[in-house]
């Protein structure tokens, strides 16, 4: 009988991507809803996976974003390695909630450990970012470095990679999905490639807003900052029921909130428990209207990150 290889058990997080204003520069982990993986070495080079999820994914390692970001990290190993991988997915792929950057980076985290952890966290990054070429045809890591360190993110840049990790105050996230998917290289491809350099303008007061707003604690600031007037105009169009939520969950106290990543999900902060409820209240009352099936959480900042829990 083959010997059993070392194994680990891995909580990747959901996060959100964009924060509103900062398309592909800032990110945010949550704490609900997590994929789980568990990851073996192998005897022999090479990756297998399988899925213990009813997810339709490839599991050729080049077309699944697992297998691509654990790809690029076996090239800078000085050794021949493989890995056996089950993935468990719990944040539905398409869902705008970062699915593909939970399997990408749970990957790499839980390849890492088994290896004595040879690599650091922006090397982790790197090789994740990997897999969302394939789920995007774009390397952008703000899903992917929120998912490593945990906590907010910025981007400042990619190449040459540099994560700032921004400190934020405690702030509850309520999010619904739709369960329509959006493809994030969809999303992508219906942007405008020229913006305005007034709503340029308008941008960068925003997102230095919001990362002064994080820093210093200010709650007022953060709501005024979540505002996007070049990307959440053209992809709201995608989700029905946006402006509706957006609206009401304002009106129910938020501090604000838009598309978390291309969509569909929408996320919504605030800084009491009993206002996120009510905003899910909002939503829920938004999508049984519309009478489009949604899921709905409340949930918090995950400071964390993507980690093996257990040792099998
Ligand atoms: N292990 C995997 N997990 C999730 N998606 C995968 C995986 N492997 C390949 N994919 C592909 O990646 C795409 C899903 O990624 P996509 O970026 O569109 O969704 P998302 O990650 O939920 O959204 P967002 O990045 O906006 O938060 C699908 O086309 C899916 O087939
Ligand atoms: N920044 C990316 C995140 C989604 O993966 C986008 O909005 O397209």
């Amino acid at each position: 009988m083959a010997k059993e290889l070392k194994g680990v058990q891995v909580f990747a997080p959901a996060t959100v991507a964009n924060l509103v204003c900062g398309f592909d520069v800032l990110g945010m982990a949550l704490q609900q809803p997590q994929d789980v993986m568990t990851m073996r070495l192998r005897e022999e080079p090479g990756i297998v996976i399988s899925h213990a999820d009813g997810y339709d994914l490839p599991v050729e390692p080049e077309k699944n974003v697992a297998g691509a970001s654990l790809l690029a990290l076996m090239e800078e190993y000085p050794e021949k390695v493989g890995f056996e991988l089950i993935i468990d997915k719990r944040i539905k792929p398409g869902s705008g909630l970062g699915s593909s950057a939970a399997s990408s980076a749970g990957a790499v985290v839980g390849a890492n450990h088994l290896l004595g952890n040879p690599f650091t966290k922006e090397d982790l990054v790197r090789f994740a970012m990997n897999g969302e070429k394939v789920a995007s045809g774009v390397k952008h890591a703000d899903n992917i470095a929120p998912c490593i360190y945990g906590g907010v993110t910025l981007i400042q840049s990619i190449f040459p990679l540099n994560i700032v990790q921004l400190t934020a105050p405690p702030m509850y996230v309520t999010v619904v999905h739709p369960q329509i998917e959006v493809r994030t290289s969809d999303a992508r491809q219906i942007l405008r490639k020229e913006v305005q350099l007034k709503a340029a303008i308008k941008q960068w007061g925003n997102i230095a807003g919001l990362v002064a707003g994080f820093l210093k604690n200010d709650y007022d600031l953060i709501g005024r900052s979540l505002e996007d007037v070049i990307i959440e105009p053209v992809r709201s169009i995608l989700i029905p029921g946006f402006d509706d939520v957006k609206r009401k969950s304002k009106d129910a106290g938020a501090l604000g909130g838009g598309i978390s990543g291309s969509g569909p999900s929408i996320f919504m902060l605030s800084r009491e428990e009993y206002v996120a409820k009510g905003v899910e209240d909002v939503m829920i009352d938004v999508y049984t209207r519309l009478g489009i099936e949604f899921k709905t959480y409340v949930t918090m900042i995950n400071y964390e990150g993507a980690k093996v829990i257990s040792e099998v």
